[in-house]
């Protein structure tokens, strides 16, 4: 995943959807939206660019933390002098969350313009509007910058999270934006993730995008990856985060195959609370949702991150790909304004590709990794067509799949240009969950047909989906979804 915490959003939404539109009939880019409501985006509001147009990266960082869950770190490494064990490291990141809620209440109680109204951030955006009037003085500012500036320090006036008191246990995974490690935190006894992104950016940028970060601090719910605290290392921002123990969902479909579907359903529900609460309370639309932004822990808890909230990390990450979300929504494609519902979207593409192990949109239903035997068979090589038309062989094609389940845009002989797939998103109907070799229970087939009706106004909306049937008669428990991370032959791997 990217750093939606960083940022995801709108990856390259508008370097795609120009040539979309130029080459068909659909529309030209839209400001992007701020809201469901389809208002113009203020200049920071939720991290939007200014001008999407010119953003070269998705949005979308991720990063988000619930100070007050209690999320339990990864077991298994030693505490500071303590005996190993569950508890310890429970009440090690347990001690931490309560350190920095503590500091965001006494930095609340001093000031209503706590640390988190920070200048261009979306939600200074939001909290500014409110409580800044025309008379702010210079010097309540000032105490505003120093509130912000002990944000994350600690009582001996130290960051909480410092990249020095890391050290380096094993990569987890790497995106367009960066790098992400699992890591020990020394001072703190426990462990956390940390994502380092290249960022390609002045000194004083560098600093607004540290700034930025601190909303993901305000962020406190059992949907969202806790966040820990930024910082800089060389030309790199770091994120500490909370460790998903059992990783994202697309590397846990493929090492163990398709989500088996009731546990989709749960992942469904978790997401939609996710994107609610970052509505609701942060005005946050996520704009990156897809598997690998959807991670999943041992405790049996399912959690978004990387939704997008600095619009100066977006704009600054050094990596040139020019990417685009393949779970972007045909308005979206088309440039209309970003809302809820696209997100809801991308949740509909997501599912099915859990549900099926393989991204959804193919030239071919035979693309089904279940179904590789019958494409050999089929398979028919036409000598007139140009070589990288051709499909490859079985066993490079099965590797290629086993590499890029989850974008595969390929199948049936035919290599799908990313800009043949979004022409293919706006122009033909929507994917459906099924799947030659497997009956899906009719009120998820329904759930996620209401996901992705293309007409934003015919989909539902996330609070309409979780009173949808599929999700209120779920009869599937915490309990149980801890009982399949565990089950999960990654996590078991990575506990022998
Ligand atoms: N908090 C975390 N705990 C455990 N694993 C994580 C965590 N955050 C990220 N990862 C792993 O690191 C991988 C890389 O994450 P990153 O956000 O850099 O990119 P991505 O989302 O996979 O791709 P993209 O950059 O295209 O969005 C993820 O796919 C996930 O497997």
């Amino acid at each position: 995943m990217s750093d939606n915490p960083l940022l995801q959003p709108s990856r390259g939404t508008p370097s795609l959807a120009k040539p979309i539109s130029s080459s068909s009939t659909t529309t030209s880019l839209a400001p992007a939206s701020n809201g469901s409501n389809g208002s113009p985006a203020s200049s920071s509001a939720f991290g939007t660019p200014k001008s999407s147009i010119s953003r070269k990266k998705p949005l979308g960082l991720d990063i988000s933390k619930s100070i007050l869950k209690p999320t339990r770190a990864a077991p298994g490494l030693p505490s500071n002098g303590a005996t190993p064990g569950k508890d310890a490291y429970i009440s090690e990141a347990d001690r931490l969350r309560e350190e920095i809620a503590n500091l965001q209440l006494s930095s609340k109680s001093t000031s209503s313009n706590h640390s988190l109204s920070l200048p261009d951030s979306p939600v200074a955006a939001h909290s500014d509007s409110s409580t800044n009037t025309a008379g702010s003085s210079t010097t309540k500012k000032k105490d505003k910058e120093k509130k912000k500036s002990s944000k994350h320090k600690d009582q001996h006036g130290e960051d909480l999270v410092k990249d020095e008191d890391l050290s380096i246990l094993e990569d987890l995974g790497a995106g367009n934006g960066g790098t992400v490690t699992k890591v020990w935190n020394k001072k703190r006894g426990c462990v956390m993730a940390r994502k380092l992104i290249l960022v390609d950016a002045k000194p004083s940028v560098r600093k607004q995008i540290l700034r930025e970060l601190q909303i993901m601090n305000d962020c406190s719910s059992p949907y969202i990856v806790e966040y820990y605290g930024c910082f800089s290392v060389d030309v790199h921002v770091g994120i500490a985060l909370e460790l998903m123990d059992a990783g994202s969902l697309d590397h846990i479909y493929r090492h163990n195959g398709p989500v088996p579907i009731d546990i989709v359903g749960k992942v469904a529900e978790a997401v939609l609370h996710g994107l609610l609460y970052l509505y609701d309370v942060h005005r946050i639309i996520h704009r990156d949702i897809k598997p690998s932004n959807i991670l999943a822990n041992t405790q049996g808890q399912i959690k978004i991150c990387d939704f997008g909230v600095s619009g100066e990390l977006i704009n600054s990450i050094a990596n040139t790909f020019v990417g685009t979300s393949t779970y972007m929504s045909p308005e979206r494609i088309q440039g209309a304004p970003y809302t809820i519902k696209s997100d809801v979207w991308s949740l509909g593409i997501s599912l099915i590709e859990l549900a099926l192990g393989r991204f959804p949109f193919s030239d071919s239903p035979e693309a089904d990794p279940e179904e590789d035997d019958e494409e050999e068979e089929e398979y028919d090589p036409d000598p007139t067509l140009p070589l990288n038309t051709q499909r490859p062989k079985l066993d490079a094609l099965k590797h290629e799949r086993r590499k890029s389940k989850g974008v595969s845009l390929g199948g049936g002989g035919h290599t799908m240009s990313i800009l043949d797939l979004l022409q293919h998103i706006v122009n033909e109907p929507a994917p459906r969950l099924v799947s030659k070799r497997k009956t899906f229970p009719s009120e998820a087939v329904t759930f996620v047909e209401n996901c992705l009706y293309k007409d934003p106004a015919e989909r539902k909306s996330p609070q309409e989906l979780l009173a949808s049937d599929w999700i209120v008669k779920s009869k599937v428990t915490q309990e149980d979804l801890r009982a399949w991370a565990l089950s999960l032959s990654s996590v078991n791997k990575e506990n022998k």
